[in-house]
């Protein structure tokens, strides 16, 4: 089965409302203007009960008692179809979940969906339509007992459905009962301004791209937004937070609040300074905190970079030095340079190797370094720490080792 992580369907609506609402006969209007491909799913059960195939029986027993088939049955044949009907515009699925397991099983298998839209239409509007449909429309179940007894079934478990997206603030409420052109004006403009959802930020070109059913004109994307939304991204795929919508409400409301953090490279020195003291490199939270606050770096940082890391109980304190330096460093050789004044030897800023390699470990990680660079990088370091005999390396080493790597990629990429 597909999973909607790998999702290769842009887009599903789901269209409720009770027999008879009128889903159909709408469905049929919005795939006419927009083009998406309409699956209803009784019209896909009712052909796989006269296809005479292995579950037809069952399928026809089904469908004549007002009963629903099981979920598995319904959505591999809507996987099927939609495997067999590719269509970027995305698609209108009818009559279908029926309910809440229905639901969970779809979005679970195949995708989200976008929106449901709920044709709400008085139970003796659709009574009246399906009795006088059922003179002509052959249908098994369009007689009165199967109609009230499908009415019912709504009420008890598709209602439910509707209740659960609502509160996601996904279902587009139209009312049913008038004419078929009433209904069509009041639902159109849900299928013309809903804007895509954006599920990745790579999805945001693609979407862009496709036919619109949703044209350019009118996505009216802020020129800020990708930019905000992929340093949210990195922010979140570093920091792993436990929390992701807390972790977000933080980031957006320290964006918001433009609050510069105070840090400089003397504090941090000086913080280096207080925790070598410590005679482990894992210290608890409030050593730390009291640590800053001893070299006046403000609580705002330390909680800053714990939330960066989404950091433990425990806190590996030259990690948290390391992290810090993130916070004011311009890009990755200015961090580094940092570390080397921050835990370099007072005379000269030189560094053990061997320290430098643990430390810069804590940056690759952050800045997501490929492997066989960081390796290549260490290797090449090793060797010069160990030509310049004492074991130590300079930030000019480190300049001139990784430039000579990144030359050496280059021509491995030409
Ligand atoms: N707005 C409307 N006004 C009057 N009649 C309508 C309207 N919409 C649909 N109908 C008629 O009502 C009957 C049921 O409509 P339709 O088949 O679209 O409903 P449905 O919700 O798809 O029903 P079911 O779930 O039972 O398949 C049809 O005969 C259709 O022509
Ligand atoms: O998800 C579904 C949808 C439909 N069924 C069965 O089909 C009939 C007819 O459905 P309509 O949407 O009215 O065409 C319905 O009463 C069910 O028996 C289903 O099992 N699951």
């Amino acid at each position: 089965m597909l999973s909607s992580t790998r999702n290769p369907y842009p887009s599903v609506v789901f269209v409720l409302g009770g027999p008879g609402a009128g889903k159909g006969t709408q469905c049929a209007r919005i795939v006419k203007e927009f083009g998406l491909t309409h699956l209803s799913v009784g019209a896909l059960l009712r052909a796989e009960r006269d296809s005479g195939a292995e579950h037809s029986d069952m399928i026809a027993a089904m469908i004549r008692n007002g009963e629903f088939v099981p979920k598995e049955l319904t959505v591999a044949l809507l996987q099927q179809k939609m495997e067999e009907e590719p269509n970027k515009r995305g698609y209108l699925i009818q009559g279908f979940p029926r309910a809440l397991d229905q639901a969970h099983y779809f979005e679970e298998q195949i995708a989200a969906c976008k929106f449901i839209l709920y044709i709400d239409c008085p139970e003796n509007i659709m009574e009246k339509r399906l009795l006088a449909r059922g003179k002509t429309s052959g249908r098994v179940d369009d007689s009165l007992e199967i109609i009230r007894k499908r009415i019912r079934k709504f009420k008890e478990e598709t209602l439910p459905v509707i209740s659960y997206y609502s509160e996601l603030g996904k279902v587009k409420q139209v009312a049913g009962s008038g004419s078929v052109d009433e209904v069509y004006a009041e639902l159109r403009p849900h299928f013309v301004t809903a804007p895509p959802d954006v599920e990745d930020i790579s999805k945001m070109q693609s979407i862009l791209d496709m036919d619109p059913i949703y044209t350019a004109e009118q996505i009216v994307i802020p020129p800020a937004l990708p930019d905000v939304l992929k340093e949210w991204s990195k922010h979140v795929i570093r920091a792993q937070p436990g929390d992701l919508l807390q972790f977000s409400a933080d980031y957006f409301a320290r964006l918001a609040d433009e609050t510069p953090l105070i840090l400089s490279v003397d504090q941090l020195k000086a913080l280096q300074r207080t925790l070598s003291t410590s005679l482990d490199d894992v210290v608890s939270r409030a050593d730390i905190k009291r640590a800053c606050n001893s070299v006046d770096i403000e609580s705002s940082v330390v909680e800053h970079v714990f939330r960066l890391k989404g950091m433990g109980v425990q806190v590996d304190w030259p990690a948290f030095v390391v992290f810090a330096t993130t916070l004011i460093a311009e890009d990755l050789n200015h961090a580094v340079n940092m570390l080397f004044a921050i835990f370099g030897a007072d005379s000269d800023s030189l560094l053990d190797i061997q320290i430098f390699l643990h430390l810069f470990s804590f940056l690759a990680s952050q800045d997501e370094l490929e492997l066989s660079y960081v390796d290549a990088l260490s290797d090449a370091l090793r060797s010069k720490a160990a030509a310049n005999g004492d074991g130590l390396i300079s930030f000019d080493d480190y300049l001139e080792a990784s430039v000579s790597q990144a030359q050496a990629q280059a021509r491995v990429d030409a």
